[in-house]
């Protein structure tokens, strides 16, 4: 067997990129939950695993209601989850969805980043980094089945899936919209976005926080298809059998020449990443915008 750039050619599991990752190292409790993952069903509190051993593939369902918003549990729940299925070899591909009805998810949850201390948003930014490096670098193949609204970091979860469908709904807007919030989408949730969508789009997206209707998500490639929201799992199924006809390792190793520059730039940088990300959250202007836009969240309400 041949070793390309410490990936292990020739056997199904072609490479483990977050192995060698500062931080990487899941606790002996979480190690502990790990093993063959076999037709029954799993998960955890906040994600669900349906196994389909025979057909290669699981659908994990993002199980945090009211909206599924990343809080740090969410975020640990999901890599230890997708950790099990990577090192499970009777899996290829994963069909990445919501258990919310309406959304997809809402992204970053608000309430890790306001009126934490320093040492929280640290933990919680490397929380966030770990999982897009994970997702973004998979062996597996990973369809976004969006079946609701789809902003800021949970646009930024279905851009690190090599396809994504979206259920044909006006309320289920899909972007990155940051700005909105009065934050900055920072560097990498930037370059995945443009890699998927071109410069000049994902400029005019950034700046203006743009939130897409399905028929311009489509336009514009931030989605690959749009479907009746009945048709949303079927499809993901259907596109997966496609995707799982290609060899692993060819399939793979591309995916990785495509990918890893861009995983790269983040990995040279995680620590002074996390520096920005805490001296940028804890300015008082950014947490007055944070309360602001929170309080819009809840007076929508009432
Ligand atoms: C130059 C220097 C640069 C340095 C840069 C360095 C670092 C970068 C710094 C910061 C970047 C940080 C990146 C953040 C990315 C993000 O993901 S931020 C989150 C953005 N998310 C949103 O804008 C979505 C907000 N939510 C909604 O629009 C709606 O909730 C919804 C998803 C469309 C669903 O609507 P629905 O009507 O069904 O539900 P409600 O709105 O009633 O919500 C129910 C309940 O949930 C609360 N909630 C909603 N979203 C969030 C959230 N993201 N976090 C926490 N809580 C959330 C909402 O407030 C309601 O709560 P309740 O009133 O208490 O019931």
């Amino acid at each position: 067997m041949a070793l390309v750039a410490g990936m292990r050619v020739g056997s199904r599991v072609l490479f483990r990129p977050w192995a060698w990752l500062p931080g990487a190292a899941l606790g002996r409790k979480e190690s502990a939950a790990r093993g063959r993952v076999g037709a029954r069903g799993f998960g955890s509190q906040r994600v669900l695993v349906e196994p389909d051993p025979a057909a290669g593939i699981a659908v994990m369902k993002l199980k945090s209601p009211p909206v599924n918003s990343l809080s740090l549990e969410l975020l640990t729940e999901f890599v230890i989850s997708l950790e099990k299925l990577e090192n499970d070899k009777t899996f290829r591909g994963i069909i990445l969805t919501s258990d919310c009805p309406g959304v997809f998810s809402a992204g970053l949850d608000l309430m890790e980043m306001c009126g934490k201390n320093p040492a929280h948003y640290a933990e919680y930014w490397k929380a966030v980094q770990e999982l897009w490096l994970r997702l973004y670098l998979s062996n597996l193949v990973l369809i976004a089945a969006i079946n609701g609204a789809c902003p800021a970091g949970g646009c930024l979860i279905s851009l690190t899936c090599d396809y994504r469908v979206l259920a044909d709904n006006p309320k289920y807007v899909i972007g990155l919209n940051e700005t909105l919030l009065g934050i900055v989408a920072p560097f990498w949730f930037k370059d995945t976005l443009v890699n998927t969508i071109g410069h000049r789009t994902s400029e005019r997206a950034l700046q203006l926080g743009i939130l897409f209707p399905p028929a311009e998500a489509l336009q514009v490639g931030m989605v690959d298809k749009v479907v009746p929201e009945d048709q949303v799992q079927s499809t993901a199924l259907s596109v997966m059998a496609q995707w799982l006809s290609i060899p692993d390792h060819a399939r793979q190793l591309t995916k990785n020449m495509m990918r890893k520059a861009t995983a790269d730039r983040l990995v040279k940088q995680r620590d002074s990443d996390i520096q920005n990300f805490v001296g940028f959250i804890s300015r008082d202007s950014i947490q007055k915008s944070l309360q602001v836009y929170l309080g819009k969240l809840r007076q929508k309400k009432g």
